[in-house]
């Protein structure tokens, strides 16, 4: 194909091809590319990097360093479906590439100093994960403050109730760990109720789009995965004696203590930090005329409320037992989310309150964990 005023594309070998025309594409690249003998081994490295990884991974020793477990045969190396699958997948790829794009973005300057333009079209797919609309209403009614508390957490310890009920009727009288599941996740959602306006403050509201993220994290995600330690506990009971239950209760009250008392604190603070109960406490003025506590519970680390949080996560999971991972999951879930979510709160911060935030990350240099993270 003869090359245009445009092209860009590395000459090839040169002679009648027509991809290599002197003068409009400038330079042959070539001249201009260091040359690198290492290229010829990584083409040969680093697809037998990947093989001997995958043949390691599904191998029981899983050795990394030594000869790759078994060489397959030929027979496994090759199919007809597979490939077939592959081009599928390329295809599919290529028409959502080809799709209309909301956005059309141009690449960097060329030599010939023009620059490409290229289809922007995985931005539909992000929106419509995260949302657009900050405050979807419909008159008065706000379809994300709606979802953020009512139908998904009520649901949650409706369920958690049905499968308290179900155990009595499968075993006569409910678990000891079942009731604990659903006494500390009542109290967890009741809190949230009572409290409702301090979700007015939350970043779902203050700052994301209503999109899948949250409708369907609001509405199925937090009803049917906050509620597996119930439903673990109905197909697998769990024996739980008194005093580990009473261990299981005072970590699920200390978790309580420090997430509610870091939340009202902070939340009280900011309707009035003239108020007695916070007044004391010792702050960084900011450039926005808002201060930042750093002393109280916000002075220990910068999201107390995420730690006590997560330790009544692990006190909902210790009545499952330690046999079965599964009512772990949502501990480990909610670590990686309160993680990010600290991750992306802190960038806020620190485009709200510049210079004071840096300086409250010095005073206060543990984000969730004291002396940990
Ligand atoms: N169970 C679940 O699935 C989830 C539970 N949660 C819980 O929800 C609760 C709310 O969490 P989240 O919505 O993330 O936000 P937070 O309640 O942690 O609020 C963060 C905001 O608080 C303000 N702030 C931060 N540091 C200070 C300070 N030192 N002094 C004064 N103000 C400060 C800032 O806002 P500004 O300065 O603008 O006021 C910041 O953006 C938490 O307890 C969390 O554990 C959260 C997500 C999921
Ligand atoms: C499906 C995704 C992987 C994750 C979805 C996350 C959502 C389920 C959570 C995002 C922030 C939430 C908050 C709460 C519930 C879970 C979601 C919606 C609370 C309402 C829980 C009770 C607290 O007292 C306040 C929380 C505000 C944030």
């Amino acid at each position: 194909m003869p090359r245009g005023p445009g092209d860009d594309r590395a000459p090839g070998r040169g002679g009648g091809d027509g991809l290599v025309s002197e003068g409009s594409c400038g330079a042959d690249a070539r001249r201009d590319r260091p040359r690198s003998p290492g290229a010829a081994a990584l083409m040969l490295l680093l697809p037998a990097t990947m093989f001997h990884l995958l043949l390691v991974a599904r191998s029981g020793p899983a050795r990394l360093l030594g000869p790759p477990p078994y060489l397959p045969g030929p027979e496994a190396l090759w199919s007809p479906q597979m490939l077939l699958l592959w081009f599928t997948w390329l295809g599919l790829q290529a028409a959502l590439y080809l799709l209309p794009a909301r956005k059309v973005a141009e690449g960097q300057e060329l030599k010939d100093k023009s620059r490409l333009r290229y289809p922007i079209n995985g931005n539909p797919i992000y929106d419509f994960f995260l949302g657009r609309e900050l405050n979807p209403r419909i008159w008065s009614f706000d379809f994300k403050y709606f979802c953020e508390l009512r139908p998904g957490l009520i649901g949650w310890v409706l369920i958690n109730l049905a499968l308290l009920m179900q155990e009595a009727e499968l075993r006569g009288s409910p678990s000891l760990a079942m009731w604990l599941v659903n006494g500390f996740q009542l109290l967890y959602v009741g809190d949230a109720l009572w409290h409702e306006e301090a979700v007015l403050t939350t970043m779902d509201i203050t700052h994301d789009g209503f999109g899948f993220m949250l409708a369907f994290g609001d509405l199925a995600w937090v009803p049917f995965t906050y509620s597996l330690q119930a439903q673990f506990l109905l197909h697998h009971p769990q024996p739980l004696g008194l005093p580990m239950a009473s261990v299981i209760c005072l970590i699920n009250a200390v978790g309580y203590y420090i997430f509610r008392g870091a939340n009202s604190q902070k939340n009280t603070f900011r309707k009035n930090p003239s108020d007695p109960r916070v007044a004391g406490l010792e702050t960084i003025p900011t450039a926005t005329g808002r201060q930042l506590l750093v002393s109280g519970w916000w002075g220990v680390v910068r999201h107390p409320n995420y730690l006590g949080d997560l330790i009544m996560a692990l006190a909902w999971s210790l009545p499952c037992g330690v046999s079965h991972l599964l009512p772990y999951f949502y501990l480990l879930y909610f670590t990686s989310l309160l993680v990010h979510r600290e991750a992306r709160d802190e960038q806020q911060c620190l485009r709200k309150y510049g210079l004071a935030w840096h300086e409250y990350c010095r005073r206060v240099p543990y984000r969730i964990l004291p002396y940990v993270y």
